[in-house]
């Protein structure tokens, strides 16, 4: 019997060789000697892929640091190679060459699972007309990234925005001054409170967001079924929280267009409605597009607010520096003071210029904890810089926290400074990529700025912030599987006491906002 079991496993083993070195042999693929070195895994055509589920976006800076000699590089996976770019002196090489390193056909890929938008249907030929802008600058992909682009430069639109989102923080800072803030998690603080904010600074007084209850935690449904619901297997089924969460919001959306309150929104919403409805677009169709819109308002902003309050709060000498900072700066003004009380008026549009310190830390937060990729598909063989040789139909990654530990960060690449951009004004062209770039640089990262740094300013000025139960801080695990989010939330509670500050209590706050018409 024993010796019946010992063959048997004999045999297994065995066939595990014989299969292992009969992949390898047989599906060995050709490599031009001008395409990226590659980098082989023990576990052929699913190692790496396993390698990244299990590091994340880490892996790549894994693979990097054991190849540093590197500065692109293949992964053979089952179906493709995969080319990581590791220098930033390629990233601007890539850049260039928007034509032949598309980020299109992943809009095709992806959007019916993201979206639900089934690839036979008239809205995804409304998507896929003229994608790639061959027949000319329009199209809905097009015209909807321009205006989108073109809404929030500065100027009138964003001052909109901005005094549309601070204007409801600053009632959730009240709460906090009134004695809410005793033992909250920071982030499920700012969670629910972010996302009624940011989302009325697109939707106007009509917001979704504010006006349906319930409708905020949707969307974090959905978002947190993102990964599971991409696979593309039966997402009824396996992400039933988030295949209801994105019903609901398209639900909310169509109601939200059928009472015209789109008419009142602010510059990005009309310019995505009219784009969409002159392509033919249903209102059905417009609720499902806006949950795009939702992920790139929503997902970065909430964490990057969480890391930097808590990057300042926890270092008692940036705490100190930031707020002498904001207090000598001509943006922390006192308007009226009577009987020993105050009222005190936090310019935002001066704020970014006057305090370069919380400026730094703020970008320096995005870069340290930047955790997304760019991605391209090679449409045609392409030679990058002249060098390298991408086969068509290969895939090309441009993994922000890998350019971000490149050697142009200095030797201390890895670490924390909040102090780096304070001379790093101008940092080379393609290291820092925090707001993705070229074909996919983020239209949003100016108001994100202004939102953030402003909120973040307040929070630091007028209140006190300790870690509950009389514990130090504690820097929390990043929860890093969320494949829409470049900025992570934290993984754990962080629990915190938030108290208006001794010398300002009673005192009154307000954010000064740039002139606007009514
Ligand atoms: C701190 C906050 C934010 C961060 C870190 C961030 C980061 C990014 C990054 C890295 C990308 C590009 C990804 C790639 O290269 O594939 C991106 C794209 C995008 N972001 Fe942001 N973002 C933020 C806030 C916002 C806001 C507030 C909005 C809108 C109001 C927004 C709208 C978008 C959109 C629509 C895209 C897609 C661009 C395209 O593919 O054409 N983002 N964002």
């Amino acid at each position: 019997m024993a010796s019946d079991w010992a063959s048997t496993a004999l045999f297994v083993v065995l066939l595990v060789i014989i299969l292992y070195f009969s992949t390898i042999y047989f599906f060995n693929p050709q490599y031009d000697a001008r395409e990226p070195p590659v980098i082989p895994h023990v576990i052929p055509y699913i190692g790496h892929i396993l390698g990244l589920l299990w590091y994340g976006q880490h892996y790549f800076s894994i693979l990097s640091a054991k190849n540093k000699s590197f500065p692109i590089f293949t992964l053979q996976t089952a179906s493709k190679r995969t080319y990581i770019i590791a220098s930033t002196e390629l990233v601007t090489a890539c850049e260039r060459s928007p034509k032949t390193l598309s980020f299109f056909p992943f809009i095709s890929a992806m959007t019916p699972r993201v979206f639900g938008i089934p690839a036979t249907s008239k809205a995804m030929q409304i998507i896929e007309h003229n994608i790639d802008g061959k027949d000319g600058n329009w199209g809905l992909v097009y015209e909807t990234s321009r205006g989108m682009h073109n809404e929030m430069v500065a100027g009138t639109n964003l001052d909109l925005m901005n005094r549309s989102m601070l204007s409801i923080m600053a009632a959730y800072f009240e709460e906090l001054a009134n004695g809410s803030g005793n033992d909250v998690d920071l982030f499920a603080w700012i969670r629910p409170r972010f996302t009624i904010a940011s989302t009325e600074a697109i939707y106007g007084p009509g917001n979704p967001f504010r006006v349906e209850p319930g409708l905020e935690s949707a969307f974090w449904d959905f978002d947190d079924g993102l990964t599971t619901m991409i696979l593309g297997v039966a997402p009824r089924l396996i992400a039933r929280k988030a295949y209801a969460g994105r019903l609901r919001i398209q639900q909310a959306m169509i109601r939200y267009f059928e009472r015209g309150d789109h008419k009142n929104g602010l510059g990005v919403i009309k310019v995505r409605y009219d784009v969409a409805r002159k392509y033919g677009a249903t209102l059905s169709d417009i609720a499902l597009f806006e949950i795009g819109d939702l992920l790139g308002v929503l997902v970065n902003a909430q964490p990057t607010f969480f890391w930097t309050l808590l990057h300042i709060f926890s270092d008692a000498t940036l705490l100190q520096d930031i707020r002498d900072e904001i207090a000598a700066s001509r943006s922390l003004t006192i308007l009226t003071s009577s009987n020993g009380f105050q009222k005190h008026s936090l310019d935002i549009t001066t704020l970014q210029d006057n305090c370069p310190l919380l400026l730094s830390t703020y970008r320096e937060v995005l870069r340290v904890r930047t955790l997304s990729s760019s991605n391209r598909w090679v449409m045609e063989d392409t030679l990058l810089n002249d060098q390298y040789l991408l086969k068509k139909d290969s895939v090309l990654l441009i993994p922000g926290a890998l350019i971000h530990s490149d050697p142009v960060w200095g030797t201390n690449a890895k670490e924390f400074n909040p102090r780096r951009f304070l001379k790093d004004t101008n940092t080379k062209p393609g290291a820092y990529r925090a707001w993705g770039g070229g074909q996919t640089l983020c239209p949003g990262r100016f108001f994100a700025t202004s939102e953030i740094v402003s909120a973040v300013a307040m929070m630091v000025t007028r209140f006190d912030m300790q870690p509950a139960g009389g514990k130090g801080w504690k820097m929390p695990e990043t929860y890093t599987a969320r494949v829409a989010s470049s900025i992570c939330p934290p993984k754990e509670d962080v629990r915190v006491k938030i108290t208006e500050r001794e010398e300002y209590r009673g005192d009154q706050w307000v954010f000064k906002f740039a002139e606007l018409p009514n």
